[in-house]
């Protein structure tokens, strides 16, 4: 429900609409997602060239889909906090910290996958 409106929802448009706005946003104002799609891209490259196998390429594609998914939702839960607190406060910090570890986690997680998938794609070359 958006605030001042009478309508309980927004067309299903205009839903798709406001979810690629977000992402534009997060894209032109987080330098880290800017960072996981170049690399995101370099694996979706060397998949190419490395010819990998449609169960590599799952892999890869849900690796990338979900860094950038974890990373959104870090991004959405700073401007909470954000919004809730100008000030310094130890809840503020932990959930910010947590929310950070949860695309630090992920992140390392895509790494283990994909020097399996690429190690095997080389030796296999
Ligand atoms: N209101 C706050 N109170 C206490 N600590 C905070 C607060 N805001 C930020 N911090 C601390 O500063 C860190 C960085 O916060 P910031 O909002 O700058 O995130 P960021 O560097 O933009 O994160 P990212 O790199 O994921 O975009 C947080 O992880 C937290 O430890």
């Amino acid at each position: 429900m958006i605030p001042g409106s009478n309508r309980d929802h927004p067309t299903f448009v205009r839903s798709f609409g406001y979810a690629l706005e977000g992402f534009v946003t997060a894209v032109t104002t987080e330098r880290n997602i800017k960072v996981q799609l170049c690399v995101g891209a370099a694996a979706v490259v060397a998949g190419v060239v490395l010819r990998i196998d449609a169960l590599s390429w799952v892999l890869v594609v849900l690796c990338i889909g979900l860094v950038i998914f974890a990373e959104l939702v870090n991004t959405a839960i700073e401007a909470i906090v954000d919004l809730a607190t100008q000030e310094l406060h130890p809840l503020a910090k932990r959930a910010k910290d947590i929310a950070a570890a949860s695309v630090f986690t992920l992140s390392i997680t895509a790494a283990v996958v994909g020097v399996i998938v690429f190690a095997r794609a080389i030796a296999l070359y």
